[in-house]
Formats: structure tokens, C-alpha cells, sequence
């Protein structure tokens, strides 16, 4: 059965169904009443300026809020036919959508123990499997051709691009359905950045996609969807193209051309 509705007006399936979602720092409202749609198979860019929501309702959709325990989230957010904010099974949550950070995050661990470590969390395989897990990841995240031949060297041997790229297969490695970048080129030069979006359109094939992203220019060049948030509300969603060229609030318009943000 698929739980998952169909938007009548896209055709497209909706992966994630975000509705009437609010988000309370202890006393303080960070988002007011959200509601969107992530597209399945998609990549949906979160823009707008520092401070207006766009981390807080990424780690409401893996429930990072979790380990803060004044911190709260009201609404739904539908995931195949659940509500995210009521799932007891964090860890299964987490390994269905899965995260990638600002700044690349290895563990202090050889390259593939850095990707072997996840997967074994989650599954008992035989070590040959492992193995071709681990090389279809790195593959996945175009780092295998580069690190092939030192598979027990350490993963912060690498340059700060390639971290990036050995976290996205680690991720990967897991098998999730929905994977959240959070500003995940922050740290990286324009060489390895490029690297990375090329590589996030590649996994849109098989994974649904959000990014929290402050280059616009990235986000219009990633994504078909995005959202402009200000100050914890969603001003606008819609197709990118049409967001960056022809906005219907005067705020996203106000935001894209430069004169705030
Ligand atoms: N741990 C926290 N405790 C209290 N308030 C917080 C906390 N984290 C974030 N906030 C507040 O919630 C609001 C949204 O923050 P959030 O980090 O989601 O914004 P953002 O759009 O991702 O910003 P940036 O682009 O700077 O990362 C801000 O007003 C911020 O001050």
C-alpha cells in the first residue's frame, strides 16, 4: 500500500507532508505554522537569513530536537503514512532519513571503517557485504576512485572536500530514503563545492533531498523546489525557477535581489 499522497496539481508524490508545523525554544516560537510539501526523488532548497528557521525545521524532520529537552514540536509531519513527531524508534528514524553537516565530520577511524561502522549498527552482514557496500558508497559519493587504494588510511587524512564526500557515504551507506544537507559546502572551496552539488543532483535519482543552503546561486542551481523563510515563517514555496525569476511576495523578491538578508 502507498501511503504517501499524490499532489493533484504536480502529479508528484510527497515523500514528507509538513503541515501546521511550530517549533518552541522553550518559551520562544522559532517556526509559525509550516506547511509544505518534499517532493519525492527532489531536491528542495531552504533559503532566507540567518536566523529564520531553516536548521530548526530540518532537525524537526529527524527529530535531532530530541536531545534538548526544552524544545518542542507541534503539528505533523507525515512520512509514509506516520507522523514523525510521534515516532518512538529514533534510531529507524534516523537511518530512513539521514543527515549530512556544515562541516565534515569523519570519525577518527580508517575510510572504510569510517562508512563499515554505520552500516554495522543497523545490520549484521557478512564482511563481503560490507564490502561492496561500502564500495557502492564511495561510489555513490564519487570518492571511490580517489580513495580505492587506501581504504585503511584515515579518514581525516583526507582534504576537507573529500571528508564532506566520505560523510555524504557514510550516509549513504545506510540506505535511507530522505537525505537532509545542512549547509553542506559551508567549509568548502568552489572546486570541491561544485563536487558536491554535482553529486547531490546524481542522488536526487534515488534519494529525496532537502538542503539548507545561504548561496542562492546553490540553491537555483541544486534544487526544483524551494522555500524562502523569514523569521520562522515560510513566505514562499514553489518551483525554483520560477521562485528566483518571478516571485509572488514581495519579500522573496526584496531577499533574491540583495536588499536584505
Ligand atoms: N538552541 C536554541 N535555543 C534558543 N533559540 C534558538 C536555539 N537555536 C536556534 N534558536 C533560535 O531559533 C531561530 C531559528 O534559528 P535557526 O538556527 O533555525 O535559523 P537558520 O535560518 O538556520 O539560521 P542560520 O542561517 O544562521 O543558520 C533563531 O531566532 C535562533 O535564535
Amino acid at each position: 500500500m502507498n501511503l504517501m499522497s499524490k499532489d493533484v496539481d504536480t502529479g508528484l508524490t510527497e515523500k514528507i507532508s509538513v503541515s501546521n508545523l511550530k517549533f518552541f525554544y522553550g518559551s520562544t516560537l522559532a517556526l509559525k505554522n509550516i506547511s509544505l510539501p518534499l517532493y519525492e526523488r527532489q531536491v528542495t532548497a531552504f533559503i532566507g537569513p540567518s536566523g529564520c528557521g531553516k536548521s530548526t525545521l530540518l532537525r524537526v524532520l529527524n527529530r535531532m530536537y530530541d536531545l534538548y529537552p526544552n524544545q518542542r514540536a507541534e503539528g505533523e509531519v507525515m512520512f509514509d503514512g506516520e507522523n514523525i513527531l510521534d515516532m518512538k524508534d529514533l534510531n529507524l528514524l534516523r537511518s530512513r532519513i539521514g543527515m549530512v553537516f556544515q562541516k565534515p565530520t569523519p570519525f577518527p577511524m580508517t575510510i572504510y571503517e569510517n562508512i563499515a561502522f554505520g552500516i554495522r549498527l543497523y545490520e549484521r552482514l557478512p564482511k563481503s557485504e560490507v564490502d561492496a557496500r561500502v564500495e557502492s558508497a564511495l561510489e555513490k559519493a564519487a570518492l571511490w576512485k580517489e580513495v580505492k587504494d587506501k581504504l585503511q588510511s584515515s579518514g581525516l587524512s583526507l582534504s576537507g572536500g573529500q571528508q564532506q564526500r566520505l560523510c555524504i557515504a557514510r550516509t549513504v551507506a545506510i540506505r535511507p530514503e530522505v537525505i537532509l544537507f545542512d549547509e553542506p559546502c559551508s567549509a568548502l572551496d568552489p572546486i570541491s563545492t561544485a563536487k558536491i552539488e554535482e553529486l547531490i543532483d546524481d542522488l536526487k535519482n534515488e534519494f529525496t533531498i532537502a538542503i539548507v543552503t545561504h548561496n542562492m546561486q546553490q540553491a537555483a542551481r541544486v534544487s526544483q523546489r524551494t522555500a524562502f523563510m523569514y523569521l520562522g515563517e515560510l513566505v514562499e514555496f514553489g518551483v525554483t525557477q520560477k521562485l528566483f525569476t518571478n516571485p509572488t511576495d514581495k519579500r522573496t523578491q526584496d531577499y533574491i535581489t540583495g536588499r536584505f538578508g
